[in-house]
Formats: structure tokens, sequence, C-alpha cells
């Protein structure tokens, strides 16, 4: 076992622990085998999941150009959105400065980071006010090559760079993270020239954090990216344990596939610091478009999915755990819990005299987040919720490789055990599709007729 080994404890989902709303020793124990058959089913399909060899690959390229990057650019904006924006956004969260961008350049890694997620017209025109363009490079990553989203944002800036720079300048400010062969990105870039880094065919979005579309940024930015692939890759070894008791991803997933089926359909994700905030951002994807199906593989009518939600301790004390520990019995919780802070930020013996405050002389904020971590999940088993801790050791880029790999193994096993496809998602078509049709796309007229007969129907709806 390695000392950087994330420890994940189950104890306060046990039925002696929580009462009538956790699980029985004899509850698990009958569904041991069902667990065991995911296992082998999830590694029965090894050849195509490619996700689950990242941890494996060569990182020199990656490494090279990102090299490059950061030998010519003050800034890196990513243009993505979904699985080619979340996993970003989250390892620079949960590995870099918390104010990274507004520390002063020689106290930073690397170049400063912008991932602006989003297609909101102000949030990118915003962007554009506060970039210096001359030493910017935007990396657009997308699987498809397709997605709106992320390829009007590369119009607006490719059209901003070349107005300000000239096109011959645009190949030194973009670097292209797309499918080796298909879609329209890939044939741009073929076409103009960009450099690019290839995301394998047989990675999905919301399992590409542990390839080029997280490593790319992250190296750019000066995370020793080889280290979040060995935490990967310890997690792999972990998750290849047959024995469910033995392997942490299956064990996470049964019970939370075994609470769901008792009315526990909410998970919760609430990381007791800040750094990993926005890994319950990048997991609510991971496990909402995994999990959330209407068929299962015979194709019968489902409807299954736990609801993931992301909260943050200890702000979200103030605004959602009143619910937690007292609303409806629907809700699993996951603490994430630190064992060691970068650092401890201590407090002063400032106000001795004033009772109410005393209790704080001489202590830490280390201290008192890890207090309030512990004395929330404490009343939350108190009140009868189940929940479970993960422990980190620190925030680094091992712990976060691991955590990162043994969530997706638990998603995999998880969609086993549900008996669903886990890797597609063709629940987000019907958005596209309507939104290709409002914004006029050839072949899509049609469906755009109907949208507008349906507006021309709308009754319920009133002026405040
Ligand atoms: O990387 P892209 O192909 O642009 O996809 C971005 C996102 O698009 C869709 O919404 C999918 O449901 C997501 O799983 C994916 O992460």
């Amino acid at each position: 076992m390695s000392t950087q080994a994330i420890r994940f404890d189950y104890n306060n989902v046990m039925a002696d622990v929580i009462g009538e709303h956790g699980l029985t020793e004899a509850e698990i124990e009958a569904a041991l085998p069902h667990a065991a058959a995911a296992i082998e089913a999830v590694y029965a399909q090894r050849a195509e999941l490619g996700w689950m060899d990242l941890p494996y690959q060569d990182t020199s390229e990656i490494i090279a150009q990102a090299q490059a990057v950061r030998a010519r650019a003050d800034t890196l904006v990513v243009l993505g959105i979904g699985g080619s924006a979340l996993g970003p956004i989250a390892t620079q969260t949960a590995l870099q400065h918390p104010f990274y961008n507004n520390l002063p350049r020689e106290l930073r890694r690397g170049p400063t980071l912008f991932v602006p997620d989003n297609v909101d017209p102000e949030l990118n025109a915003g962007l554009l006010d506060v970039l210096d363009l001359e030493r910017t490079v935007f990396n657009v990553i997308t699987k498809s090559g397709t997605t709106a989203e992320t390829m009007a944002s590369f119009i607006y800036f490719r059209e901003a760079l070349a107005k300000r720079l000239g096109q011959d300048k645009l190949v030194d400010h973009l670097v292209l993270t797309t499918d080796p062969k298909k879609g329209a990105l890939r044939q741009i870039a073929d076409r103009e020239g960009y450099p690019t880094l290839p995301i394998p065919a047989s990675v999905g979005g919301r399992f590409s954090e542990l390839c080029s579309v997280g490593l790319f940024p992250a190296a750019v930015t000066g995370i020793d990216i080889d280290e979040l692939l060995a935490g990967a890759a310890y997690a792999d070894k972990r998750s290849q344990e047959r024995d469910p008791r033995k392997n942490p991803a299956a064990m996470c997933a049964l019970i939370q596939f075994l609470l769901d089926k008792k009315g526990k359909n909410m998970v919760v994700m609430m990381p007791y610091a800040q750094r990993l905030r926005d890994v319950a951002d990048w997991f609510r994807q991971l496990w909402a478009e995994s999990l959330g199906k209407r068929v299962d593989r015979a194709g019968n009518v489902v409807n299954v999915g736990p609801t993931p939600i992301k909260s943050l301790g200890a702000t979200d004390q103030h605004s959602q755990v009143q619910l937690y520990a007292e609303g409806p019995f629907d809700k699993l919780m996951h603490f994430l819990f630190v064992d060691q802070f970068q650092v401890e930020a201590p407090l002063t013996n400032a106000y001795p005299d004033i009772n109410e405050l005393s209790y704080l002389d001489g202590k830490s904020f280390s201290q008192l987040l890890k207090a309030e971590g512990e004395a929330t999940q404490l009343a939350i088993a108190e009140a009868g919720r189940p929940s479970i801790a993960h422990h980190f050791p620190a925030v680094n880029a091992f712990t976060l490789g691991q955590f990162y790999y043994m969530l997706e193994m638990q998603t995999a096993f998880a969609g086993e055990l549900y008996d669903i496809n886990a890797f597609d998602q063709p629940g987000v078509e019907a958005g596209k599709i309507a939104t290709y049709a409002l914004m006029g796309r050839e072949g899509y007229d049609a469906r755009r007729h109907e949208i507008e007969q349906a507006r021309g129907r709308s009754r319920s709806e009133f002026v405040i």
C-alpha cells in the first residue's frame, strides 16, 4: 500500500452505525457476486475502453508541445465544454495556487490559464478585453470536432487573432486537440496547418482527462503530468483486484448501487478542501452522463441514474447541510478529507477575554476545516444519513490521478451493476438537434418548423 494511497471508509453507510437507512453486512455480502461479475464484465471490455490504458501512455509529445507553448505564451486559453473543459479546470484548481492567475509571473509555474467553458457573449467578449493576444495561445479541445459551443468559440477567437496579428500568425497561437481522423476541427487543422494533439478514438469525452485533453493544459501550466499518471496507474492496479472487498472502486460502486435501490438516489460530493472543489464538478458529468439512462442493455426502459450534486465544505454547511441532515432520506454523501494541507494558516490568540472566541486561540484554519468536516459527517450520521469518507493524505498530482481513475473505474463498475451502457450519451442528442434547428443548420428545417409551431401553442406563461 502506497503512503500516498487515498483511504476510503464506509463505516457511516452501515445500518449498525446510522440505523434503518444504512446497509447491513448481510445485504453487502449477498451482493458481492454481482460486484464480482461487474468487475469481470468491465475487464472483458478493456480492449474497447481506451481510457483504461491512459496511465501507461508515452507523454513525450504532449510535454514537447507544452514546452513550446510555455516558451511563447503568457496565457493559455482552453476552448472546450463538457469533458473537454471540466477535467482541465479540476486539475488546475487542485494543483495550482488558489489565486494562480493573479500571482506575479516569477511565482507562477507557467502561463496563466483561462477556461471560459461557455458561449455566453459577455464572458467571451470580456475575456478578449483582458487578453494580450500576442502572448496568448488557444487550446481548442473537442473529441467530436463539431460541438457547437467549442466550434463557435474557435471561430470567434480565431477571428480576433487574425484581425490583431494577421492570418500568417495563427499557427503560433492555436493548438487543436481532437480526434486523429474525424470531425470538422480535424479537417480545419489539416487544411490550415495548426499543431494538433490526438484524443484516442476509444477515449470518450468524460473519460478523457488523463489523455491530451487534461494533460496538455496541465503540462503548459507546469504540472507534473507523469505523476498524475503514476497515481492513475496505482488506482488501476487496485481496481484490477477481482475480489470486490479488496477493490475500492468496485466497493464504492456497489455501496452506491445498493443505496440507490433503497431510495438514496442522490449522491452529494462534498470536499473539505478548496482544491477539490472542481473535482466534484468533473465527477458530476462522469456520474450523470454515464449512469443516467433510459434503457438497459437488453433495451428495456429502466430510466435509472443517481443524481450527482456538488457541494463544498465548509461553505455549504451554511447553505445545504440543513437539507442533507433533515430533508428526505434520499441522499448518500461523499466527504473528501485532506490529512495534510500545504499551509496551516495559524490563528493568533487575538481575543482571549471573549468567551465565545477563545476556543479559536492558537488553532489554525486547517484544524478548523478538518473539525468542521468531521463534525458534519458525524451530524449527518447521527441524523441517520449514509456517507462515505475519502481521506487524501495530501492533494498532489499522484493522489489526484489516483482519485480520477478510481472514480472512472467506479463508474464503469456501476454501469455493469445497473446493466446499462455507461459509455454513450443518447439523451443529449435531442437538445443538440433542436439547437441546430434553431440556428438554421442545413437539413434541420422540419425540426425547426415543429419547434416554431410548439412556440405558437405556448399558453402556460405570464408576466410577473
Ligand atoms: O469533446 P466534445 O466532442 O466537444 O464533447 C463535449 C461534450 O459534448 C456532449 O455534451 C457530450 O454529452 C459530452 O460527453 C462531451 O464531453
